[in-house]
């Protein structure tokens, strides 16, 4: 597992008002996007392209393309939907999968509601969106399914990782197939499992409470 932490003085700045708990919906909603749009940007460093052939006013020439079959974007329900758009907007090609999951409080073990996957990944690449990485459960296990399905290669966006979480991902992933891109590197988990300092409930800050 390969980790790396944007250390860039505009993310700090958008990182530090999504942080805030004084920061409301609206404004955290497309905060996220916009992070997302600059993660995304280096998340793609190696995307995958072809050759192609074009004519522009001037000559003909050999540009890129972005390969197929095409990436698969797969944001894990609910707080990772708040990053797909930013993802689409640098990767409008990319094709959507979904997983559902929801800590359970008590266990901190992830239980998943929800899956449509391709169920043949073995060709592409996948990026793995979720806002926050704290036990590590949750991204674990929408990798392993990933990696049923074929995967070799996976990147996970995310905005604030635990220390412990960031372990766990080494443990079960010891090979470079797997990357973690992440805004914020935080100190570590408090005793309800939430990331300290982090940002609270992400899915909570960008949907409301769910009940
Ligand atoms: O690393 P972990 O310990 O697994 O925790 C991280 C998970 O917790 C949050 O989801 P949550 O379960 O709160 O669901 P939600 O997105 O619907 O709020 C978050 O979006 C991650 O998916
Ligand atoms: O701090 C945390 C930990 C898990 N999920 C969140 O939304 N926030
Ligand atoms: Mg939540």
């Amino acid at each position: 597992m390969q980790l790396h932490v944007a250390n860039h003085p505009l993310i700090d700045h958008k990182m530090t008002i999504l942080r805030d708990e004084r920061t409301e919906s609206p404004v955290f909603r497309s905060l996220v996007s916009e992070l997302v749009n600059l993660l995304t940007y280096e998340a793609s460093r190696d995307l995958h392209v072809e050759d192609v052939a074009i004519t522009t006013p001037v000559t003909d020439m050999v540009g890129k393309h972005v390969s197929r079959p095409l990436p698969l974007a797969v944001p894990i329900i609910r707080a990772g939907l708040g990053m797909l758009d930013g993802f689409l907007q640098l990767m409008p090609h990319c094709e959507v999968g979904f997983v559902g999951m929801r800590r359970n409080e008590d266990t901190l073990q992830p239980e998943t509601y929800a899956k449509r996957l391709p169920d043949d990944v073995s060709d592409r690449q996948c990026f793995v969106l979720d806002p926050m990485l704290a036990t590590g459960g949750s991204l674990a296990a929408t990798v392993e399914f990933l990696i049923e399905g074929g995967a070799k290669e996976i990147t996970a966006i995310c905005l604030v990782a635990a220390p412990e979480g960031v372990a766990l991902m080494q443990e079960r992933f010891p090979d470079d197939n797997v990357r973690i891109i992440v805004a914020a590197l935080d100190e570590g988990l408090n005793e309800q499992g939430f990331i300290v300092p982090g940002l609270g409930d992400a899915g909570d800050r960008l949907y409301g409470a769910a009940e």
